[in-house]
């Protein structure tokens, strides 16, 4: 077992590297760059820490085959550019690895793989066998199929959902620069970095941006996100600078001048809530009133009808929704027992009119959202 800085032990790792990392400006790989993460992940490994990495760097890889300069806006371009990009990029990781004795696997997934919760068991027997032997997972999103409503979007997200997956207890994000600012210093000179984030709320969201690169996707904001995920489950995230030799070591030792997020005070989310809260995708939104909102998030108690003023979306009984308050604000996703038509029909109303007003196909549900499947975010 591993010690990082006041002694946290460190025992199964997810490690993110972004495309600007893994491509030079000239739109090659960059091999000195990938060789150290091989040279420092492989000695992790061989100290007992269980490494998972996750690495983007498809698109960017296949983008100049297919003369693009800079991230495609066309899905069937991006799909092109992932599938030249993948193998190019997979068979220099087993090269690069292979020069410190470390066997690595390949693994694509799509947001639908961790949805469908036979799907989701399936991978992580996957992954836990290969950690059992040894072997380094090497993570991507399955770019070359994934379209809008499969896809985890970006890969800050899917690292956090895979920490979820195999229940890592740390997660270093690499990036191009070395953490959270007050604001993105390329636009902001005066930012400074913040170390540590003890809380984070939606103050310390605020502050991060998208990104500026050619071949990043989410920028600060979706690491904030996959850290808020990751948080919930207990995991503690590290975003840090990977243009910086030896920074994966570093952050583990307490050395890294980067930013370290505690997990969420309020504990250890259930694996079923982590399931509902994170892996699902919301296929609609409720709007909340004040009422409703402060009966959720204070009160611990289930959504009713009556609380609810608009309805948006097309959804199913079981189907996870997102709820807002009346500003738009997301504060909450859960597992609807209405349809979205149903609802229509119902906002508003007290729960004796439920069966007056639907009639026959009206269910025994007094709450729309049950407190036991509803996730606060
Ligand atoms: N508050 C902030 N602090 C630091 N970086 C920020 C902030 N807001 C936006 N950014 C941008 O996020 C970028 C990193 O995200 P991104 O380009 O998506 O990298 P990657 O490809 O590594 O995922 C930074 O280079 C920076 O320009
Ligand atoms: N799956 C994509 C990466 C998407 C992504 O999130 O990129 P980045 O913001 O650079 O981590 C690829 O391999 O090109």
């Amino acid at each position: 077992m591993n010690m990082t800085e006041s002694q946290r032990p460190v025992q199964r790792l997810v490690v993110k590297i972004g495309s600007g990392l893994i491509r030079t400006s000239q739109g090659r790989l960059n091999e000195d760059a990938v060789r150290q993460y091989a040279k420092q992940l492989a000695t992790l490994r061989k100290y007992g820490v269980e490494v998972i990495l996750v690495s983007s760097g498809a698109i960017a890889l296949g983008m100049p085959v297919l003369q693009q300069q800079r991230m495609p806006r066309t899905t069937a371009l991006q799909q092109a550019a992932a599938a030249i990009g993948q193998s190019h990029l997979i068979w220099n990781y087993e090269r690069l690895f292979g020069m410190f004795n470390q066997q690595v696997a390949q693994i694509l997934l799509t947001h639908a793989d961790l949805r469908n919760r036979g799907r989701y068991l399936n991978a992580r027997n996957t992954l836990q066998t290969l950690i059992a032997h040894g072997v380094i997972p090497i993570i991507n999103e399955n770019d070359t199929v994934s379209v809008e409503e499969i896809r985890f979007g970006d890969n800050d997200s899917l690292s956090a959902m895979v920490c979820n997956l195999i229940d890592a207890d740390t997660l270093i994000i690499l990036t191009d620069i070395d953490g959270l600012y007050t604001a993105d210093p390329r636009l902001d000179p005066n930012a400074t970095l913040i170390p540590v984030v003890e809380h984070l709320d939606r103050r310390i969201e605020a502050l991060a941006g998208r990104s500026t690169h050619a071949t990043g996707r989410g920028g600060m904001y979706s690491k904030i996100q996959a850290a808020k995920i990751a948080g919930a489950s207990g995991i503690h995230t590290y975003i840090a600078n990977g243009l910086k030799p030896n920074i994966i070591t570093h952050v583990l030792d307490g050395e890294a001048q980067c930013t370290h997020i505690h997990p969420s005070a309020a504990g250890k989310l259930s694996s079923r809530k982590r399931w509902i809260g994170y892996a699902l995708k919301a296929k609609g939104t409720l709007v909340v009133d004040d009422g409703a909102k402060r009966a959720l998030t204070i009160q611990g108690k289930s959504l009713l009808p009556s609380g609810i003023i608009k309805v948006s979306g097309s959804f199913r009984f079981g189907d996870a929704v997102y709820c807002t308050d009346a500003s738009e604000t997301c504060f909450a996703q859960g597992l609807v027992n209405y349809s979205s038509q149903e609802l229509m029909a119902i906002i508003g109303q007290h729960t004796s009119h439920i069966k007056t007003i639907l009639g026959n196909t009206a269910k025994a549900y007094d709450e729309v959202i049950h407190r036991d499947n509803l996730v606060l975010l």
